[in-house]
């Protein structure tokens, strides 16, 4: 009998997820998605999907999600104009409000994705449950308004969202002491929720192909460090842009419980898939010691 090559390569790549699909069971993959990925509707739906499979078959993960590019529209759009000092929206009230609003509805757009392909999500910001509690955050001791800089991270409607099989998916606002409102970078809160919770994965989606050696020489991308590797590129001084704050962000949460990283590209179609379940991977991965061979092994 004539098999079609096609069948049997779909077959061949079923097969090589296998232990990935066994090495995650049950585990929590915490993905961070915000950038163009988020822009672009198609590369959403893709996204969401990936998410919903890591979900059908075994894994609990948690989306934390961001928006900045679709708040500074808003913000524009009501005749003001987005600053941000050191990578933060300099955020005073108005701005919060608009912020908050914003992040509320990109979250049930989310939702909604999700809950269309027959997986139950819930959108929850850092003030449901009490979960990202804040203090005010200067910028090199500028005031920059209610950003947010993460105290305490209260896990419990994590885990009963998790516990009841839904899929949760946060927005980075929170609260302080006085029950105000601070706008979080998604990044900082992200890396937070995986250290709570432990994570053994937390997957970054941006928008370049992941870290490179050298950021004008396309051909320098790092396909895999170690926390030390990192943590000597990030005092090097010659990383800049968004991905500094991103890897020292990343080396934290390492540090602090978290397995292993992935900084991918949101622009590729089913990047998520691709870095998780094939041998080759896609984007920098910063992995703990001992990882290393499990991971890109060929
Ligand atoms: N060595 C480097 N490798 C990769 N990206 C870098 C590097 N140096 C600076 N960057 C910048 O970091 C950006 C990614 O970080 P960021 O803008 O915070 O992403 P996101 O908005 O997805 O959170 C890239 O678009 C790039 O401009
Ligand atoms: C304090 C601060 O800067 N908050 C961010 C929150 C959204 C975000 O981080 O979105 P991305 O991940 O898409 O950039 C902002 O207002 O843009």
């Amino acid at each position: 009998m004539e098999l079609d090559q096609s069948i049997m390569q779909k077959a061949e790549v079923l097969i090589e997820a296998l232990p990935y699909i066994q090495r995650f069971n049950r585990k929590t993959i915490v993905v961070k998605y915000g950038g163009s990925a988020m822009v672009d509707e198609e590369l959403k739906k893709q996204v969401i999907q990936d998410v919903v499979l890591l979900k059908l078959v075994g894994f609990k993960p948690i989306i934390v999600h961001g928006g900045g590019k679709e708040i500074s529209r808003w913000v524009e759009k009501t005749g003001m104009e987005p600053h941000f000092v050191n990578g933060l929206r300099v955020t005073d009230e108005p701005t919060m409000e608009i912020a908050e609003m914003v992040l509320n509805r990109v979250n049930k757009s989310l939702v909604q994705l999700v809950n269309e392909l027959g997986v139950k999500a819930v959108g929850i910001s850092g003030k449901d449950g009490m979960m990202l509690k804040c203090r005010k955050r200067y910028s090199d001791g500028e005031d920059i308004g209610f950003v947010g800089d993460i105290t305490e991270v209260d896990t419990q409607i994590i885990n009963d969202l998790l516990e009841k099989d839904f899929l949760p998916i946060i927005c980075p606002v929170g609260f302080d002491e006085d029950f105000k409102t601070y706008n979080i970078n998604a990044d900082d809160a992200a890396c937070a929720i995986a250290t709570a919770m432990k994570a053994e994965k937390l997957a970054f989606l941006t928008d370049v192909e992941g870290v490179y050696r050298d950021f004008q020489d396309k051909d320098s991308l790092i396909s895999e460090m170690s926390i030390e590797d990192a943590q000597e590129f990030v005092s090097g001084g010659t990383l800049g842009g968004g991905m500094l704050p991103k890897l020292q962000n990343c080396i934290d949460a390492m540090n602090h419980g978290v397995s292993r990283v992935h900084i991918m590209d949101g622009r590729i179609p089913h990047c998520l898939l691709l870095e998780i379940f094939t041998n080759k991977g896609i984007g920098t991965a910063i992995v703990s010691p001992g990882e290393e061979r499990f991971y890109h092994a060929e």
